[in-house]
């Protein structure tokens, strides 16, 4: 492991078998305007214990450090991505690219295929505001769907450049599902804030077509 001196605490949970809820009729969709548009599930894995306890303790979690300006700072989370033929680390995350692929075919007409996971160790640990610009979704719709697990941490949402338009806080815990659709990551940024309440770790599983990042 390359994340620090990151050590988990041993995971308690119920041996109880993870299982997807439906999403057809479940997800709510919150138009945001400018062709933006977020779908939110909460509780979608239900028995989410065991895949917590698992993306914490076997993913070979990486510490990154990025440019800014003339300094390298160290990113507040630790990052591991998982390309198109890479097997996922746990079964129930492959069942779930595999059934969003399916509900959102007509309207994204492509699979879901890379999986980029966050580990925020603590409060501490944050996102800040971006889209999802480093590929095609720079100049094309798409979508960014994230299943969360462990501590409950709110995804806020903002106009791009501080304009008029909704600014919507989605609280997502643990086996929630959220989808950002549309021009959300041209339009719109998001972003998960630093908090100062002593929070668990939390796993965030982004699923997302080819060349979108
Ligand atoms: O942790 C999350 O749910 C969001 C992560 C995110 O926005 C990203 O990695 O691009
Ligand atoms: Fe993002």
């Amino acid at each position: 492991m390359t994340g620090g001196e990151y050590q988990p605490a041993l995971l308690e949970f119920e041996s109880v078998q993870p299982r997807l809820g439906p999403l057809a009729g479940q997800l709510v969709r919150h138009q945001l305007g400018c062709g933006a548009w977020v779908d939110h599930l909460p509780g979608w894995v239900s028995g989410a214990d065991e895949v917590l306890a698992t993306l914490v303790a076997e993913v070979s979690w990486r510490a990154e450090r990025r440019r800014m300006y003339d300094d390298e700072v160290v990113v507040p989370r630790l990052l591991r991505w998982y390309g198109r033929d890479e097997p996922l680390p746990h079964p129930v995350l492959t069942e779930a690219r595999r059934q969003l692929t399916e509900h959102y075919a007509a309207e994204l007409g492509e699979p879901f295929v890379t999986a980029g996971m966050c580990l925020y160790r603590d409060g501490r640990d944050s996102v800040a505001w971006h889209g999802d610009t480093h590929g095609r979704s720079a100049r094309v719709d798409t979508m960014v769907a994230i299943v969360a697990f462990g501590a409950a941490r709110p995804l806020l949402v903002r106009p791009r450049g501080g304009g008029d338009g909704p600014r919507p806080k989605f609280p997502l815990g643990h086996g929630d599902l959220l989808v950002m659709g549309g021009s959300c990551q041209r339009t719109f940024e998001h972003a998960i804030p630093k908090t100062s309440q002593s929070v668990g770790p939390r796993v965030s599983v982004q699923f997302r077509p080819a060349g979108v990042a």
